[in-house]
């Protein structure tokens, strides 16, 4: 197979240009080879390896045994036929039979011996797919549009697993039974042999041309198939929102405009393959047509057997499918590369060094951020940092609330701490450790997190629970669900064993922040952060939620981000997050009497001014 380029340079219509509905594109890739895109299978197909050269072994003889037809038919036409010796004819009448029955089963033995193998290498594929999203930092998926993975994760991986179990077999097979069936030819009638081949050299010109465009078009269409993939995640995810804002319809628009491309696409690969199937069918009938003539003109002139003109015609027809087959398997072999370069794409995105900080444990209790900048990899250039030195120690034991204006940074500065995002410079220390000398499972123990969005699993509530300390003892649970204030799990169907549907959409916005909550608490984490957890929750609930976290906070070391005075007096201090730095910290009184800026944060809250009138 000649070496093409893939995937094409972005044109207009390419995915990985900014897209206008404000998903993030992939990085536009470096051009790869076909053949070095389809060699990087080798470490997951080689498992398969003699499967897959017993299915070529197979697929070769069954092909084999077609081209073997013609030399006995020319000895049925010179001998019996020509001899009118019909008990010449059976033992190779019964030959012709034998042949038959070997290629029906040698191609079945073929299908069977890969069909097993190769699901398991897709299964690995994909298995690898999924660990490297797990664990992949969270700016990757921001980068990343969900549909684009999903779709690498499917339709991109059932196209490598045909390749490996069709097109390659037949790549290499009808290669062979090309070579031979011409060596053949040539031993039949060199003459004739020559004739056949004329339309050779155009039809390498034209596959060549085709390989460069189809690539393009199978790359193109897999994108947009990710796309699309993208807006029915979305459509459903978001079905709610949707249909109350009437905007179904407006999707459905969105939708069609995806398909529509997608289809132009799928048009554009039929109308190359078309093309080129024109001229992989049409060139050899001419050449067959001129080898008829020419091969009449010997038999008259006795320079050829009239059996060795059958057995020539016989194999440059048997040479016919091996030849047309050409065009698809090339074609294939193109959106086989296009899919591993997809899948490769995701595969070789680097991973968190995780280098140690190099800094020395200090005997610094509590949780220290110095000097920590952040800035999104996407953000505009020229753009401040979000976060540009922020200086903030929470007390052992201490509950601190951060506040802020809306979009000041609270969120993100609080996602550092599990390090779901990297500072860009400074450093955080917990308990005198710095962040990244810490192993993650060990952070992952120590710092517990609930955020504003309590994003559940279609599970049981008690799986779902468990996620925060999956050897929480059953009296962990429920003391953990009693904090949160969750006793509306007793009255669920099942109780904990309750499903809890896909996202947890069975249950109110207020019921899955409990279960968030008691997520976060569960194991009793030395350090935990709250993301606004109590918004969704009535006054009644909230007053309940706070008193039973105050006993939980007491013994823990927290950072609350909050929007409420409710959850701030929640906290010993108050830190306020302004030009991405802590302009302010104290006590929620010291604050309000020295910090105007506080004040004006909060004095739109009534509820506050009562609180502090108090
Ligand atoms: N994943 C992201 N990629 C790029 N920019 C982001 C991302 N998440 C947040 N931002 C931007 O960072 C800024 C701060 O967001 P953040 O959520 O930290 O603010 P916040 O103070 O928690 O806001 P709020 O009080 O409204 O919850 C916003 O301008 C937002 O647009």
């Amino acid at each position: 197979m000649a070496e093409n380029q893939t995937p094409a340079p972005p044109t207009p219509a390419d995915p990985h240009e900014p897209s206008t509905d404000g998903a993030h594109a992939p990085p536009v890739p470096a051009p790869r080879s076909a053949v070095r895109s389809l060699l990087r299978l080798w470490p997951y197909a080689r498992e398969a390896r003699w499967r897959i050269f017993g299915s070529m072994a197979a697929a070769g003889l069954a092909s084999l045994s077609v081209l073997a037809v013609p030399v006995v038919l020319r000895r049925i036409v010179d001998g019996p036929v020509a001899e009118r010796d019909l008990s010449g004819l059976w033992p190779l009448a019964g030959a012709l039979l034998l042949l038959g029955v070997a290629e029906a089963v040698l191609f079945g033995v073929r299908r069977v011996i890969v069909a097993r193998p190769l699901a398991r290498v897709e299964t690995r594929l994909r298995g690898d797919l999924f660990a490297k999203l797990q664990r992949l930092p969270i700016s990757f998926h921001d980068r990343w549009p969900s549909g684009q993975l999903l779709s690498r994760a499917t339709s991109d991986l059932f196209v490598l697993r045909l390749f490996l179990a069709f097109p390659l077999v037949f790549l290499v097979v009808n290669s062979t039974v090309f070579l031979t069936g011409t060596a053949l030819m040539f031993v039949l009638d060199w003459r004739l042999a020559l004739i056949t081949l004329v339309p050779v050299v155009p039809l390498l010109f034209f596959t060549r041309r085709f390989e460069a465009g189809y690539s393009t078009a199978s790359r193109l269409a897999q994108d947009q198939n990710g796309d699309l993939a993208t807006v029915v995640e979305e459509s459903v995810l978001g079905i709610r929102i949707l249909k109350a804002f009437g905007r179904h319809r407006t999707m459905a628009e969105e939708f069609r405009r995806h398909s529509a491309e997608l289809r132009e696409t799928e048009l554009r690969k039929a109308g190359l393959l078309g093309n080129l199937w024109a001229v992989i069918v049409g060139l050899p009938e001419l050449a067959l047509g001129g080898v008829l003539a020419t091969g009449a003109v010997l038999v008259a002139h006795d320079q050829l057997s009239v059996g060795t003109l059958v057995a020539f015609l016989s194999t440059a027809l048997a040479l016919r499918w091996p030849v047309e087959s050409l065009g698809w398997l090339l074609g294939f072999a193109a959106e086989a590369a296009s899919a591993a370069n997809r899948y490769f794409e995701v595969m070789d995105e680097p991973e968190p060094a995780d280098p140690p900080s190099g800094a020395a444990p200090t005997g610094d209790r509590g949780i220290r951020f110095t000097g920590v900048r952040f800035r999104y990899p996407d953000a505009p250039d020229g753009t401040p940092d979000l976060l540009a030195g922020v200086d903030l120690h929470v007390r052992p034991g201490e509950t601190l609330a951060l506040v802020g204006a809306t979009g000041s940074g609270k969120t993100t500065l609080t996602a550092l701490l599990p390090r779901l995002y990297e500072p860009t410079a400074g450093s955080i220390t917990l308990d005198g450790t710095d962040l990244r000398d810490l192993p993650r499972e060990q952070l992952r123990r120590e710092v517990a997190v609930a955020f504003e969005d309590p994003t559940l699993f279609s599970a049981t509530v008690r799986e779902n629970v468990l996620m925060g300390a999956p050897d929480a003892t059953p009296e962990q649970v429920a003391a953990a669900l009693a904090t949160a204030q969750a006793g509306f799990v007793d009255k669920l169907p099942d109780g904990l064993a309750t499903e809890v549907g896909e996202q947890g959409l069975s249950l109110s916005g207020g019921q899955r922040q409990r279960l968030a909550l008691a997520r976060a608490v569960v194991g009793g984490p030395r350090f935990l952060v709250l993301d606004d957890p109590l918004s969704a929750l009535d006054v009644h609930t909230e007053a309940l939620v706070e008193r039973a976290l105050r006993q939980v906070l007491a013994g823990t070391t927290a950072l609350v981000v909050a929007h409420r005075p409710s959850t701030v007096l929640l906290a010993d201090r108050v830190a306020l997050l302004a030009d991405g730095r802590i302009a302010a910290v104290g006590t929620h009184q010291e604050l309000l009497r020295s910090c105007p800026a506080y004040r004006a944060l909060m004095s739109g809250e009534p509820e506050l001014e009562g609180a502090l009138a108090r």
